[in-house]
């Protein structure tokens, strides 16, 4: 990626109205800069000087704080200007239009998504895995991934995967220093120990990558589909998990047309929970608008890591049902909900069945939700283990993924008997390889256009 200096500037606090709002530019040099918007004015670096913010004209804009920041001691590693103004966003706009017009001598331009923290990493501020946890931290849905996302800001995530990093390397140069010496590569997995310091890197990425998983759930959590025939009660279901009314309730069948979602949090994973329009049998007289209503659900069914299918306890299966069962996509694990044992009298319960779990409970009464809750934790491989988890994004799982499939090949290689040290090391190279693109180490600049691209405005 290339290493752009141009003084940039954004607004970079969220849009609409706040308390406060804050202009952020950057740069190499920014002092010609803020001699421009506060002349006269010395601004002591990281001390903040309640100043008059003056159009070109000399008229007030706004008055509040500004902060600078002097290279190398800032966010981005640049000199940073910060004018802390009131949070309106006309204020926002004519205090940016007014840095950028103080600056245009300096070719200062409007910061792309991201520009921020890109510049923080190519200024070694933060690794790869630190800077997506800044974004991961502003994305968080619960207080359980802004918790992991603040730990791998801190580095804590980055501190295991380098440690991972330094002990393939130790094994590596251990071995390749061996290879010069073919007559000695007998001798010298037994000798050091290669295949239990192998062991023990795989060891240390199985933790790592545990706590990855279980910290990527926080930050992806679970698609979940409720399907069933009109009147079963799913948008009660709905609103029993959500613990307020998201959904339309009504005793007139087919009331829910259209898809209603909502994102709950179970245990700090976020469930985004998707009620449906019910399904009847298409000979059942329906009209266009419901029947594109079930077209969709068909669609949010294919995007379902869990589909919920609801029945009426009290009335049992119907012919729509057979269709239902028949319409869900193989793989996709099922929960068969009974609902209404307020009428049928069943006792809430939970019931493995051959095909499907079943689960009796009632909706309207908020009797075996927590059943329900406990099979949805269970089906996304929620574990209790109380360890710290890394609040992991996709390209770090399949990075820890393929590094220890390459350990396991290194692996197989010290096991044969005409142990070929050579590929031996070759694989510990790609391991140490994916394991060094989670930090950054190693990574191609698209992909780090693309994560820094995902960013907002400003960050
Ligand atoms: N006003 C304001 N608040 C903010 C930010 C900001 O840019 N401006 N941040 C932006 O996201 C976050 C804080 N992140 C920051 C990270 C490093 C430094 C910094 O000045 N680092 C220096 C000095 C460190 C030190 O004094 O120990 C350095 O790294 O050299 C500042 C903010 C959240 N709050
Ligand atoms: N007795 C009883 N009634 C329930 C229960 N759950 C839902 N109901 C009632 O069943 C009716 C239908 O509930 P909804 O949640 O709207 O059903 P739905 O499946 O979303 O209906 P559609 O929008 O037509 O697909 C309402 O009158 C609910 O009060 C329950 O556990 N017990
Ligand atoms: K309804």
């Amino acid at each position: 990626m290339k290493l752009d200096t141009s003084p940039i500037a954004a607004i970079a606090t969220a849009p609409g109205r706040g308390g406060i709002g804050v202009v952020r530019a950057s740069g190499k040099d920014l002092s010609a800069l803020a001699a421009a918007l506060f002349p006269g004015t010395k601004l002591t670096p990281r001390h903040a000087t309640y100043v008059p913010f003056k159009d070109a004209a000399g008229t007030v804009i706004d008055e509040g704080l500004a902060l600078y920041f002097k290279a190398p001691h800032s966010y981005t590693g640049e000199d940073v200007l910060e004018l802390q103004g009131h949070g309106g966003p006309v204020v926002l706009r004519m205090l940016l239009a007014r840095v950028l017009e103080a600056g245009r001598d300096l070719d200062l331009r409007l910061a792309e998504p991201g520009e921020f923290t890109r510049r923080a990493f190519l200024n070694d501020k933060l690794d790869l895995a630190q800077a997506e946890a800044v974004a991961d931290l502003i994305d968080a849905s619960t207080e359980a991934a802004a918790k992991s996302a603040s730990q791998s800001l801190s580095g804590a995530f980055s501190k295991v995967v380098h440690e991972l990093v330094e002990k393939t390397i130790n094994l590596r140069m251990l071995v390749e220093a061996t290879l010069d010496f073919p007559e000695e590569e007998i001798d010298f997995l037994e000798k050091s120990n290669a295949r239990g310091q192998l062991k023990g890197i795989v060891d240390a990425l199985e933790a790592v990558f545990r706590q990855a998983a279980q910290g990527a759930l926080l930050r992806e959590g679970l698609n979940v589909v409720l399907v069933g025939q009109p009147n079963v009660g799913k948008s009660s279901l709905l609103n029993a998990l959500a613990g307020s009314d998201v959904a339309i309730v009504t005793p007139i069948a087919g009331t829910t047309r259209d898809k209603v979602s909502e994102t709950i949090q179970v245990e700090g994973i976020p469930l985004n929970i998707v009620d449906t329009a019910g399904i009847r049998a298409i000979d059942e007289g329906i009209d266009v608008v419901e029947r594109i209503g079930i077209e969709r659900t068909w669609g949010e069914v294919g995007k379902a890591d869990v589909i919920l299918h609801l029945l009426d306890a009290s009335l049992g299966p119907a012919k729509a049902d057979e269709e239902i069962v028949a319409a869900f996509p193989a793989g996709v694990p099922v929960v068969r909900i009974w609902n209404k044992i307020d009428l049928s009298g069943h006792q809430p319960s939970v019931d493995p069945g051959a095909d499907a779990v079943n689960i009796y409970l009632s909706a309207h009464e908020k009797i075996g939700i927590d059943l329900l809750r406990a099979e949805l934790l269970r089906i996304a491989g929620w574990q209790q283990t109380g360890e710290s988890l890394y609040l992991a994004r996709e390209r770090h799982l399949v990075a820890l993924r393929q590094a220890r499939e390459h350990l396991r090949y290194a692996a197989e290689h010290a096991a044969q008997d005409d142990q070929s040290l050579d590929l031996f090391a070759e694989e510990l190279r790609l391991a140490q390889d994916q394991l060094s693109s989670i930090t950054g180490q190693f990574t191609p600049d698209d992909l780090l256009g693309v994560i820094f691209s995902r960013f907002c405005i400003g960050k």
